[in-house]
């Protein structure tokens, strides 16, 4: 089996929403893929009215493939703060084509609120490993945990974009999705996370790959030399990040990934990127895509790394693969 999917960008590739078919006959949710948690979860006709801003919400009590998993419970945070949990069902669900049977859908009798201010997402759908899954008291698999028996071959791909529409790809590597070859370097997975260690000015960094986050948190050394380019910026404590003047050109930023004995293959970032966003309305200053892990405890390669790459997600093999495109 393979399947693939649209992933749509929202407010300045903030997030990335992939439509996903939940139950029977098929309720189609916005969900944000995130391969840095690994709990199914949507807003639901069990989530109180008062949480609900907009978003499309799954009721189980149409699907007549709904099943309830009786006693199981989840509770999640993430690490910006936000929070969310509920019950749980047990429904088809269909990614791209590729359906598996009998999913865990966790269903929001709470959510947070920077979850009821984000109309346009309606849930994540986890992709890390299932190790840290919350559901309680039987931990539940992953969406690509349960699909990788059925697949072509046991790997998803992350094709995100800046401002375009990319892919996730279930299955299989579209060879017409990236240029140059594809340079893997192992997956540590102790922390559930798609753990990697890539080298950024010679320096090596151990990160994690986290589509769920929308920058990228590097150690404040390899940060505050990248700034140091930048004439005007500097760390801003009201904004709890490095800024700078809009019309800055900022330097490409590049990383390295597998450089054993074939030297590996380097990313390259474009500045572009690295200028994020406005920090106010006036559009003077501007905010960075490259910040400082420090208050973090882990450094994380989010969406602004992940969009200049073709990223193979290999749960097979416990590897990641890294291409140009
Ligand atoms: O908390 C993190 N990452 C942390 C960021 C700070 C540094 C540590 C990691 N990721 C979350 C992300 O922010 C959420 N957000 C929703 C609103 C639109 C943007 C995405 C979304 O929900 C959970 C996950 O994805």
């Amino acid at each position: 089996d393979s399947g693939s999917v649209t992933a749509s960008p929202r407010q300045q590739d903030t997030e990335y929403l992939c439509p996903v078919q939940i139950g029977s006959p098929a309720q189609t949710l916005p969900l944000d893929f995130d391969t840095g948690s690994s709990d199914l979860w949507v807003f639901s006709t069990d989530t109180p009215r008062s949480e609900v801003n907009g978003q499309t919400v799954y009721d189980a009590s149409s699907s007549s493939s709904a099943k309830r998993l009786s006693g199981a419970t989840w509770k999640i945070s993430y690490g910006d703060g936000s929070s969310s949990s509920g019950i749980v069902y047990l429904d088809t669900v269909t990614v791209g084509g590729l359906t598996v049977s009998r999913q865990a859908v966790e269903a929001a009798k709470q959510v947070s609120s920077s979850f009821s201010r984000d109309t346009s997402s309606s849930g994540l759908l986890g992709l890390a490993f299932s190790s840290i899954n919350t559901v309680s008291p039987n931990q539940q698999k992953t969406f690509f945990d349960n699909a990788m028996p059925h697949l072509d071959a046991p790997l998803f791909t992350a094709d995100l974009k800046h401002n375009a529409d990319g892919r996730y790809n279930f299955g299989y590597i579209d060879k017409s999705a990236y240029t140059g070859s594809i340079s893997y370097t192992p997956v540590d997975n102790s922390q559930g996370f798609w753990g990697f260690t890539a080298t950024v000015d010679g320096t090596d960094v151990t990160g994690i790959a986290d589509t769920g986050t929308t920058l990228i948190y590097l150690p404040d050394s390899i940060v505050t030399s990248y700034y140091s380019q930048v004439s005007g910026a500097r760390y801003d404590s009201s904004n709890a990040g490095y800024i700078f003047p809009c019309g800055s050109s900022m330097p490409d930023f590049s990383f390295n990934v597998g450089g054993g004995g074939g030297g590996g293959g380097t990313v390259t970032v474009p500045g572009s990127y690295v200028n994020f966003a406005p920090t106010d309305q006036t559009g003077q200053t501007c905010f960075g895509g490259l910040q400082s892990d420090s208050s973090i405890g882990i450094s994380i390669f989010g969406d602004i790394a992940l969009k200049a790459a073709f990223v193979v997600f290999d749960g097979g093999n416990k590897q990641l693969g890294w291409a140009a495109k």
